[in-house]
């Protein structure tokens, strides 16, 4: 069929071309320019006569039109940054006779002034957004799924999650470092009516005194030198509606906790060179490894912020206290790690995992995970063996002689080997006595000793 097109004058068709599509450029099944209109070369600064016939990518910033040409798949409305400006582009790939021969892109605005207005007014929009994305994480990253552990510790911790999560009462984690203390905080967000709402996460320990009260409450414009312009919110207006996690509350100096205290008491905020306090709704979750009845006790902690925040406490043990939940934690990083590093490993050595179920965890699962990770990465067969072990773990001797007098040593090795025999006899007291050589009421003495639950 004869195309409508051929009887316009070709004069005509050109002024068209050239107006119509806002920018324009076509391309040939090689990237190459074979048009481009005068619009488009005013505003990238080029002579028509010096573009055509040049690869469009020396020519265009972040160009994809070979890539259409090539591909023969059209992009529509594609952002594209050209020149300092994000503009919207449309590239479509030209078929004849079922092949395709090139590309035609298009881009599109008239009003260049509108557009850059526009465009500025987008992207300081975008930063402002890109900082905030920063200090909220919607996306909370674990739920209650992905807490392990079989021990009866974690599975009444567990439990214990579900009765709260839905109440806003406070809640303080304790246990110490790489024990999962913000993997409950998550998980009790995620369990609770706000978690379509932000949670928030301020380290306390990790930002410097002078800061901490801006972090936390955010200023106004002009509030000190070095203010951004438009002020800025802080943590508990960014959790508004939501769960704030305040993270190694133990370390936060004295007088940022009166202030705390007082924005949790009366349920407002007021920021920084501010006297308008403004209303703000949020759960509170901290977390700390300190001894906070001790600080207390020296004036380090205040009691009355202790009391706010201790309303449901939850104490989670260190990884020595619940050796049974080292194989399914081991299990987990190796599939975790072999997955993300493409590397194969079929098995681990009996004397890793007895070397394992002695060791002291110190770092607690986070040291677990780490010293898995070295592991894959140090060996070189599909097995996990001794030698694939950092220096501190391979020694045969674990004893810290030199560290401690031999009492410490022989209590703390008693104590571990009381709790091994409780994990691997499924808390059955008499098999674990009978495994030790002792009597029932020996072994329940030595259990008071050490201060292990028995129930
Ligand atoms: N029960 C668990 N199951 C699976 N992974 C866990 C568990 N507990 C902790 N982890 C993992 O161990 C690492 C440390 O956990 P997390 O950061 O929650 O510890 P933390 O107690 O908050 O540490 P810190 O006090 O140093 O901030 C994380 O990678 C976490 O995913």
């Amino acid at each position: 069929m004869r195309s409508a097109l051929l009887d316009i004058p070709i004069d005509i068709v050109e002024t068209i071309v050239e107006n119509a599509f806002g920018w324009l450029v076509v391309v040939d099944k090689e990237g190459k320019i074979i048009y481009i209109n005068k619009n488009y070369c005013d505003f990238l600064e080029v002579e028509r006569d010096t573009v055509i016939g040049v690869h469009v990518s020396k020519v265009i910033e972040n160009s994809r039109m070979h890539i259409v040409a090539a591909t023969g798949k059209e992009e529509i409305a594609d952002l594209q940054y050209i020149r300092g400006n994000y503009m919207i582009a449309n590239r479509i790939p030209i078929v004849s006779n079922n092949f395709v021969v090139g590309a035609f892109g298009t881009v599109f605005f008239r009003d260049t002034k509108e557009w850059m207005k526009m465009n500025s007014h987008v992207k300081s929009m975008l930063t402002k957004i890109q900082s905030y994305i920063q200090d909220i994480d919607r996306s909370v990253k674990y739920s209650l799924d992905d807490l392990l552990g079989n021990s009866k510790q974690i599975q009444s911790l567990k439990d214990k999650v579900k009765m709260i999560a839905a109440s806003d009462i406070s809640v303080l984690i304790r246990g110490e470092s790489g024990t999962g203390k913000e993997l409950f905080a998550h998980s009790i967000h995620q369990l609770s009516n706000r978690s379509h709402q932000p949670f928030v996460k301020i380290n306390c320990g990790a930002i410097p005194e002078h800061l901490l009260e801006s972090e936390l409450f955010g200023y106004e414009e002009g509030a000190f030198t070095g203010a951004r312009k438009g002020g800025k919110k802080g943590k508990f207006q960014l959790a508004d509606g939501g769960t704030l996690f305040l993270d190694e509350i133990g370390d936060m100096p004295i007088n940022m906790q009166v202030k705390l205290l007082r924005a949790l008491q009366e349920g407002e905020v007021e920021s920084v060179g501010s006297t308008e306090p403004v209303h703000i709704d949020v759960r509170i979750i901290a977390a700390t490894n300190r001894p906070l009845e001790k600080m207390m006790e020296e004036k380090r902690f205040r009691e009355d912020l202790f009391y706010r925040i201790n309303v449901v406490p939850f104490m989670i043990p260190p990884l020595r206290e619940r050796m049974e939940d080292v194989p399914i934690l081991m299990d987990y990083f190796i599939k975790k790690i072999t997955k993300k590093s493409g590397k194969r490993i079929m098995s681990i050595d009996e004397d890793v995992i007895e070397r394992f179920q002695q060791y002291s965890w110190p770092g607690n699962i986070r040291e677990l995970e780490n010293v898995i990770e070295a592991a894959i990465h140090l060996t070189n067969n599909e097995v996990i063996t001794l030698e694939s072990l950092p220096d501190y773990l391979k020694e045969s001797s674990l004893f810290p002689v030199g560290k401690k007098k031999l009492k410490e040593i022989i209590e703390e090795t008693e104590r571990r080997i009381l709790l091994q025999s409780l994990a691997k006899y499924n808390n059955n007291k008499l098999e674990a006595a009978k495994a030790l050589g002792i009597s029932k009421s020996s072994l329940y003495e030595k259990l008071k000793k050490y201060g292990i639950d028995h129930s």
